[in-house]
């Protein structure tokens, strides 16, 4: 039997970083996903291996049954599904060894991490059982749009759906929701996860994929938000490479540094998420009460992007957006780790369809790329079919062969 995952990219509309020191912060999912499916071999098979496929990057990692016995002893069940637990810095070098045997090519450094967080969780949960999984995203990897949540959050609702001990119920075919109590469970394995690959992370980021829609972040607590208000967020890639785990490494420096003006910059930032957060579900009773609250949500982002600034995690490149788009009076922030990766420009209701073409291509020129993704959309899902994923016509049949939904490079531009 084969089980599918999928889970959402994120943006953060305010209080990256300062989260991870306690603040608020605000959330939303966007409507690109990670896929994994997961199919352990029938005896006919005979296929005696863990085979990971990471096919947007274009590698397929294999470990046997006995090599992963050999090198992970104590895994075999004592190791309840139901019960997520943290890797110890014994099995994080076991798991480190097996990941350096795979020659992951030096320009795909970054990948590493994630290959460790993928054995972390499967032999967690399925112990050394031989076993395909595939992983596909229509995310930019990392770029700030939480790629690495996604990943594994969609991995550890394949891997639950499959377990003996954690097992998830579900029957129906087609993309399926979950229980509170199936999501929280998926949700503490897949902050495991994000904790291998980001050293420190707050759990936002795992937390907003799994629930989907809006949410307020805060010292692990998530309340979700309704919004009564359906603003439009313009995303820009830089497409200069960064890496979370450093950004947060970075920030925890400065504070150690400057710990009384650093905590000053996280109350500002906490301050600022809860207005924002106000703002966003206060109801609006007409078009200029909507006018109002985007120049409050505008002059907020712009606030929250000079804080960012103070961190230390902003970047030229995203100067330069944020120029671009200050040309044409709008609002811009970093969103996720920052250090390049993607920039959220608010597009208010009001702007012409003209103005906001303008703005596309004069960010374009400058060798960036936007997407203007649905936000506040669905978290982790998961469905069983019969077809394997190459013999698919639908569009998960598409995305596991490697197509591009919209027919075109990179990213669905919406
Ligand atoms: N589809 C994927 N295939 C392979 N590896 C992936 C995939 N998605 C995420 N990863 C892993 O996640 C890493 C990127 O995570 P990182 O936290 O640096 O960025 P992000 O999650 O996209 O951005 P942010 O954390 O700022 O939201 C990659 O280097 C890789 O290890
Ligand atoms: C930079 C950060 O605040 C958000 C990354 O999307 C890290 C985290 O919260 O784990
Ligand atoms: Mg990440």
């Amino acid at each position: 039997m084969e089980v599918r995952a999928r889970a959402p990219g994120k943006i953060i509309l305010a209080g990256e970083h300062a989260v991870v020191h306690g603040s608020t912060a605000v959330a939303a999912a966007i409507d690109l996903y990670t896929y994994v499916s997961l199919r352990f071999p029938t005896p006919t098979d005979n296929d005696n291996q863990l085979r990971l496929h990471l096919k947007d990057v274009g590698l397929e990692l294999s470990w046997t049954v006995e090599k992963l016995k050999e090198a992970l002893p104590k895994l075999s069940s004592s190791n309840p599904a139901s019960a997520p637990s943290s890797c110890s810095l014994e099995t994080f070098k076991a798991i480190t060894s097996l990941v350096d045997e795979q020659n992951i090519p030096e320009t795909n450094t970054g990948l590493a991490s994630g290959v460790s967080a993928f054995l972390w969780l499967y032999t967690s949960i399925h112990g050394n059982k031989p076993a395909k999984v595939v992983v596909t995203s229509e995310l930019p990897l990392g770029s700030g749009l939480g790629s690495s949540a996604a990943l594994c959050v969609a991995l550890s609702g394949a891997l639950l759906a499959l377990s003996e001990s954690g097992k998830l119920d579900f029957t129906d075919q087609g993309w399926q929701i979950f229980s509170d109590s199936d999501l929280e469970l998926v949700n503490k394995w897949a902050f495991e996860g994000e904790k291998i690959m980001h050293g420190k992370p707050s759990g936002i980021d795992n937390t907003v994929s799994t629930y989907g829609n809006m949410i307020k972040f805060r010292s692990g607590q998530l309340t979700r938000i309704k919004t009564n208000m359906p603003f439009k967020m313009l995303i820009t890639n830089t497409k200069v490479g960064r890496n979370t785990k450093a950004l947060v490494a970075s920030v925890s420096e400065r504070t150690l540094r400057h710990s009384s003006a650093m905590a000053s910059v996280f109350n500002a930032v906490d301050a600022i998420s809860n207005e924002l957060a106000a703002i966003i579900q206060s109801p609006a009773s007409d078009d200029l009460a909507v006018t109002e609250k985007e120049e409050k949500l505008g002059e907020l982002m712009e606030m929250n992007q000079g804080l960012l600034l103070c961190m230390g995690v902003s970047h030229l490149s995203i100067d330069t957006v944020i120029r671009v788009a200050l040309k044409y009076k709008l609002s811009t922030k970093l969103t996720g780790a920052g250090g390049g990766g993607c920039v959220l420009t608010l597009l208010p209701t009001l702007l012409s369809g003209t103005v906001v073409d303008k703005v596309i291509a004069e960010l374009e020129s400058c060798g960036f790329q936007c997407m203007i993704a649905g936000i506040g959309g669905r978290g982790m899902e998961r469905e069983r079919r019969g077809l394997g994923p190459e013999s698919s016509s639908g569009v998960w049949g598409k995305i596991m062969a490697g197509l591009d939904l919209w027919g075109r490079d990179g990213l669905g531009v919406g």
